[in-house]
């Protein structure tokens, strides 16, 4: 496989960009190999700069549910940007991108539109310690809320990638308001509750843990965060960045049928543009400037391009019969390939699915239900697997703590590549 260009274009992107890239995990350090500088998109396939194909799975980070370049997502852009780019001022289709959320989103009754998840979190945890009067938040170990600095504690994605899950740059007075708890243990939750009585305003939780790879919520873990911040008197914030209209129509509340305070949202809300969302019941949302006294704010929020993609991406899979039924076959295909591959090649992988994210992880460890079983893998094993599929024409996130996505997009005939694929990357690591 030629890499010359993409080579070229690392060392020069280096003498501009710190480390060639605008997100740590673009550059592909854990797996020992220099970037694919990528050219062009659609449907499920990549092109990088020199002209290798790549079936995708790592669709952005998760966005791109109905693959790239869908026709339908390109056409409303364009139309958009052709009516002008931004306004700073209300428009139609931010109130028709809000109704689209509140239907869809059981818990939603109001929503603010932002530029990224990182501002979605950031400003829900925000308005959480603003309804509540209370300044500590609790986080799990491993999960990633994006790079606000309450949440580069214990942080997963590209933090414990790079072994940096707590950044230098976050003061120690930041620091000391993010309590860190495991995930799936209820235990250590309510023992932090105990320790500060009346003090914790939300607890924020990937209901599905995505970013120390896909680690589905223990029965009884989400009922009991439930139940346990409102005995407190904390407000639970589902982070559904990720499983937001990925996992149902209504994200991980309604397939787990929790309900949070607060939800926040990105990826998929943004039809591959930049995009975040925060939303909750109407009292707490009201609490918000200008009617309210919890500030945020945005130039570009709700930026007409964004909301055109976004829209029509949302009510796509709105109107798609069986969306979601039909991504479960594709994903429940793709399990039991890659279970079936590791199992007759006598290779330790534990595969965690959970509708359309799935993680293979490379442990001898005999379930992944945890941040230290997750931290368990091998990443090295893993690096070796990475290239391997690249070398295949698969494209897969260039990191053990990440998601495999199945898009709306991928074919009968993607989702056998990537089985056959994995069989000859699992061969040459065995
Ligand atoms: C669960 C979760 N929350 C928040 C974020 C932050 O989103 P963004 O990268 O758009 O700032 C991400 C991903 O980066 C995420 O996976
Ligand atoms: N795991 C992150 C988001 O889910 C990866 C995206 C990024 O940080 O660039």
């Amino acid at each position: 496989m030629n890499n010359n260009n993409s080579k070229q274009a690392f060392q020069e992107a280096q003498k501009a960009i710190p480390g060639g890239v605008n997100s740590p995990v673009r550059a592909f350090k854990s797996v020992g190999i220099d970037p694919i500088f990528i050219k062009k998109a659609k449907g499920t396939t990549v092109w990088d700069i020199d002209d290798n194909e790549y079936t995708d799975f790592v669709a952005s980070w998760g966005p791109l549910i109905l693959g790239h370049a869908h026709d339908d997502v390109v056409k409303a852009v364009t139309d958009a940007a052709s009516l002008g780019t931004s306004y700073g001022a209300p428009t139609l289709i931010e109130t028709e991108m809000a109704e689209q959320i509140v239907k869809m989103m059981p818990s939603i009754e109001k929503v603010r539109m932002v530029n990224s998840g990182t501002e979605a979190t950031m400003s829900a945890i925000r308005l959480a310690r603003g309804y509540t009067n209370r300044e500590l938040i609790i986080k799990f170990a491993g999960c990633y809320h994006g790079h606000g600095d309450s949440f580069l504690i214990k942080a997963g994605s590209g933090a414990i990638t790079l072994g940096l899950p707590d950044s230098p740059g976050v003061t120690k007075s930041t620091a000391k308001d993010t309590l860190t708890a495991d995930y799936n243990n209820l235990d250590s939750v309510q023992e932090l509750f105990d320790q500060h009585k009346d003090e914790i305003a939300a607890v924020i939780v990937e209901p599905v843990a995505g970013n120390m790879g896909v680690v589905p919520p223990a029965d009884g873990f989400l009922e009991g965060l439930r139940k346990m911040t409102k005995d407190n008197g904390a407000l639970l914030i589902f982070d559904e960045v990720i499983t937001g209209f990925r996992l149902a129509k209504g994200g991980a509340q309604e397939y787990y049928n929790v309900m949070p305070d607060l939800t926040t949202l990105g990826k998929i809300i943004g039809g591959g543009l930049p995009v975040g969302a925060y939303g909750g019941s109407a009292e707490i949302m009201d609490m918000l400037a200008p009617i309210g006294p919890v500030y945020q704010a945005g130039t570009l929020s709700g930026n007409p391009l964004a909301m055109a993609a976004g829209l029509t991406a949302l009510k796509k899979l709105d109107e798609t019969p069986n969306a979601y039924e039909e991504l479960e076959k594709k994903a429940q295909f793709v399990e039991e390939g890659l279970k079936l591959n590791a199992q007759e090649l006598g290779l330790n992988v534990v595969l965690n699915r959970v509708g359309s994210m799935m993680t293979a992880f490379f442990t001898d460890s005999e379930q992944v239900a945890s941040f230290d079983e997750a931290m368990s893998s091998d990443t090295s094993k893993y690096a070796d697997y990475f290239k391997g599929m690249v070398e295949n024409g698969l494209y897969i996130a260039p990191s053990q703590f990440e998601c495999l996505f199945i898009s709306m997009a991928h074919t009968e005939k993607d989702l056998e590549k990537l089985i056959k694929g994995n069989r000859k990357a699992l061969e040459a690591i065995k």
